[in-house]
C-alpha cells in the first residue's frame, strides 16, 4: 500500500516508518510512505504556510495555495486513484471496520491540519473524506494519521505473523480480546487458569471464546447487541454470566 503524508512536520512520522509492526512493514516494502510538505510549495522568503481567517476571530487557518501544492504532489506520486483523507475532529469515527476498509486501498493521501485546520473550499474540491479517531482535539493531524497509519497498515496481508495474528484481536470477530497469561504459573500469588496449561486446544478455545464473549458484555455490551450469536456462543456467554452471579 502507498500511504502520502501531507504535513507540515514530516519528522514526526518515524515514529510509525522507523519502529516496531509499521517500521517492519516499511522495511519489507508491504507499505511505501511518502511525504509532501506545504512548507516546500511556499514562495515567500518566511516560507509562511498560515493565513488569518477571514471574519476575524483567534487561531490561523492553514494557507491555501502550498497546501493544494502539496496535496498535488502527494496525487501525483500516488496516482489520482488515491483516496484523500483529511485528518478532522469533524469526521466519521476512525473504528475496525473503517480500518480494515482502508487497508483494501491501493493508496491513501492522509492531510495533516495544524492551527484552526483548513479552508473549506479545499476541503470541499481536495478531499474525499474526512476522519476523526475521537470526539477531542488534538493540536495537529499528525497523531491522528500515524493512529490510521497503525490500524491499517495491522490489517494489510502479510504485516503481521500467524503468532501475532489480527483475526484474534479486539474487535475483528465483534468481540473484546479474551485475557492473556504468561510466565510464571503463579503472580501475585494468583495462578494461570489451569485450562490454559492443559494442552487441551478445544478446551482452551471454548474457555478463551467464553472470556471473550464475557468481557465484551461486561465491559462493551453494546457490541454484542450488534452481533449475531451462534448457538455456541449463546451457552458459553450464559455460562460465563452463571459463573459470575
Ligand atoms: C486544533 S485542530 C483544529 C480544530 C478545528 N478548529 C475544529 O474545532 O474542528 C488542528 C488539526 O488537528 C487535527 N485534528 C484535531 N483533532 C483531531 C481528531 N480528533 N481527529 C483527527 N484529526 C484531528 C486536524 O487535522 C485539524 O486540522
Amino acid at each position: 500500500m502507498q500511504i502520502a503524508l501531507v504535513s507540515l512536520f514530516p519528522e514526526m512520522f518515524e515514529a510509525v516508518s522507523e519502529f516496531g509492526v509499521t517500521g517492519r512493514a516499511v522495511k519489507q516494502g508491504l507499505v511505501q510512505i511518502s511525504h509532501s510538505n506545504p512548507r516546500d510549495y511556499t514562495t515567500d522568503k518566511h516560507r509562511t504556510v498560515d493565513d488569518r481567517p477571514f471574519g476575524g476571530g483567534p487561531g490561523m487557518l492553514m494557507k491555501i495555495n502550498p497546501l493544494q501544492q502539496a496535496i498535488a504532489a502527494a496525487k501525483a506520486a500516488t496516482g489520482e486513484e488515491a483516496k484523500v483523507i483529511y485528518l478532522s475532529p469533524q469526521g466519521q469515527r476512525l473504528d475496525h471496520n473503517k480500518a480494515v476498509a482502508l487497508s483494501r486501498e491501493r493508496a491513501l493521501i492522509l492531510v495533516a491540519g495544524r492551527y484552526e485546520g483548513v479552508d473549506e473550499r479545499l476541503i470541499e474540491a481536495e478531499v474525499d473524506e474526512e476522519l476523526s479517531i475521537g470526539d477531542y482535539v488534538l493540536s495537529g493531524g499528525e497523531l491522528a494519521a500515524m493512529v490510521v497509519i497503525d490500524s491499517v497498515t495491522r490489517q494489510l496481508p502479510g504485516v503481521l505473523g500467524h503468532e501475532d495474528s489480527a483475526q484474534e484481536d479486539s474487535y475483528a470477530d465483534g468481540l473484546l480480546d479474551c485475557p492473556h497469561y504468561t510466565r510464571p504459573e503463579e503472580y501475585l500469588g494468583k495462578r494461570v487458569p489451569d485450562v490454559l496449561l492443559s494442552g487441551n486446544h478445544e478446551l482452551i478455545r471454548r474457555w478463551r471464546l467464553k472470556q471473550a464473549l464475557g468481557r465484551t458484555q461486561e465491559r462493551r455490551p453494546d457490541l454484542l447487541q450488534s452481533r449475531s450469536m451462534t448457538a455456541e456462543e449463546n451457552e458459553l456467554l450464559a455460562e460465563y454470566l452463571r459463573e459470575r452471579s
